[in-house]
């Protein structure tokens, strides 16, 4: 086992960091890379109090519009700032992701791997009062952590969650029902099971258990349809659900419409082998480095993951507008999971261009083997690694 600054690295993984023409030195960085906190839009002026109560001072990050740094130890959790809801833990080069897809007000966004909800956050903050925010995920259980999160944070109104598998998700932004005086009209008129009322974590359990039932009931007709449903987990006030019923919001468009009311924003901040995250590889040492070999080292799951990536890729430039813009990450450094899927994208979408990301100019990374696309990593950006590409949709 190579010893690499406190971190011990097994001879597998100095392969396949060998194999993946990656350097182990990035891993050396590990106790000198800070820790990244996001202050919630309003809550700047806590920035004295909370350098008292943690006892190290705050370095506001210049590239990145509400980020701090703070040395690597300090844990946030137990802070009061934290437990209010006025500080999310979140790296800078996730803060950089979302600010490459240049959210606007009222931008309809679609984040398509959203659990456990860092940027998805981010983005609502972003948006503030306007436009919507619809986060999927394949796995149910993360996605309850990103609704626990958005209700912590009290930033939900504007956004709805879908348990689906983001390769196959179909549906488009609800529009019309955002602002409060089509709310209420809605409120008024709601009747019947079928039709969604304002989502709550405090509903009786008899009706929880009976929207379920009806849940299941309609999900076999649009099963019948689609052969895949999406399940509602979560949905604001001004997400544009409430008052619609299961049958209008389960309509999946053909392309010709998405072309035109599609979302404005894609994020598909897609699955891989996290081997770009540092805090990750290093929880490794607790779980067992054997339990490595299967989660990052196995080849045969890497192809599957590659093949995962493009579907990602492909079914959120689908549901993408024309002039929209899609943000393509990944925390991973290998080039198959990131210039390759990339090639293999472009190669078949005419409609699909390479975009310069604008505000990363000033940004502390590097470019990507092909040009336009970033690589954040430990040395070079001391945050985590990741990679970013931006595409937008040219008209057929
Ligand atoms: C890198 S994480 C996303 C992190 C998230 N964007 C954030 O900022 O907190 C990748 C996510 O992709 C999800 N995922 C894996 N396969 C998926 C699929 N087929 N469809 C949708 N999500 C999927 C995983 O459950 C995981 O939560």
């Amino acid at each position: 086992m190579a010893e690499t600054s406190g971190l011990p690295l097994p001879g597998p993984f100095l392969d396949f960091l060998e194999a993946n023409g990656l350097n182990p030195a990035i891993y050396t960085a590990s106790n000198s890379i800070p820790r990244y906190i996001r202050l919630k839009p309003g809550s700047e002026s806590l920035t004295e109090e909370i350098e008292a109560e943690m006892q190290c001072k705050l370095e506001r990050v210049g590239w990145l519009p509400g980020f701090y740094s703070l040395p690597p130890q300090i844990q946030i959790a137990s802070s009061q700032a934290y437990k209010e809801g006025k500080m999310y833990g979140v790296d800078a080069a996730s803060g950089a992701a979302v600010l490459a897809l240049d959210v606007s007000v009222g931008d309809h966004v679609l984040d398509l791997c959203a659990a456990p909800g860092a940027k998805l956050c981010m983005i609502l903050d972003l948006l503030g009062d306007s436009g919507s925010v619809t986060g999927v995920d394949v796995a149910s259980h993360r996605l309850a952590a990103c609704r626990t999160m958005i209700q912590k944070y009290g930033i939900g109104d504007r956004c709805r969650l879908f348990v689906s598998d983001g390769t196959k998700f179909s549906l488009i932004p609800v529009k019309g029902c955002w602002d409060s005086t089509s709310f209420q009209q809605v409120n008024q008129n709601w009747g019947g099971d079928d039709v969604f009322k304002e989502w709550t974590s405090r509903r009786p359990w008899k009706e929880r258990k009976r929207t379920a039932k009806t849940r299941k009931s309609s999900s076999l007709k649009v099963v019948a349809e689609s052969d895949h449903l999406p399940e509602l987990i979560f949905y604001g006030r001004n997400s544009g659900v409430v008052g619609l019923t299961k049958s209008e919001l389960h309509q999946s468009p053909p392309d010709s419409e998405v072309s035109g009311n599609g979302y404005d924003k894609v994020l598909v901040d897609a699955e891989c082998t996290h081997d770009g995250s540092i805090r990750h590889v290093q929880k490794f040492e607790q779980w067992g480095w054997e339990t490595l070999n299967q989660r990052v080292l196995n080849a045969e799951r890497t192809d599957n993951l590659t093949t995962l990536q493009l579907n990602l890729l492909r079914n959120g430039f689908r549901l993408l507008k024309v002039g929209g813009s899609l943000v393509y990450s990944t925390c991973s450094l290998t080039v198959c999971q990131n210039e390759e899927v990339i090639m293999r994208f472009l190669a078949e979408n005419a409609s699909a261009e390479l975009l310069e990301i604008d505000a990363a100019r000033d940004w502390p990374c590097r470019s990507g083997s092909i040009p336009k696309t970033l690589r954040f990593d430990p040395v070079v950006s001391k945050t985590s690694g990741l990679f970013v590409a931006k595409f937008t949709k040219l008209s057929p």
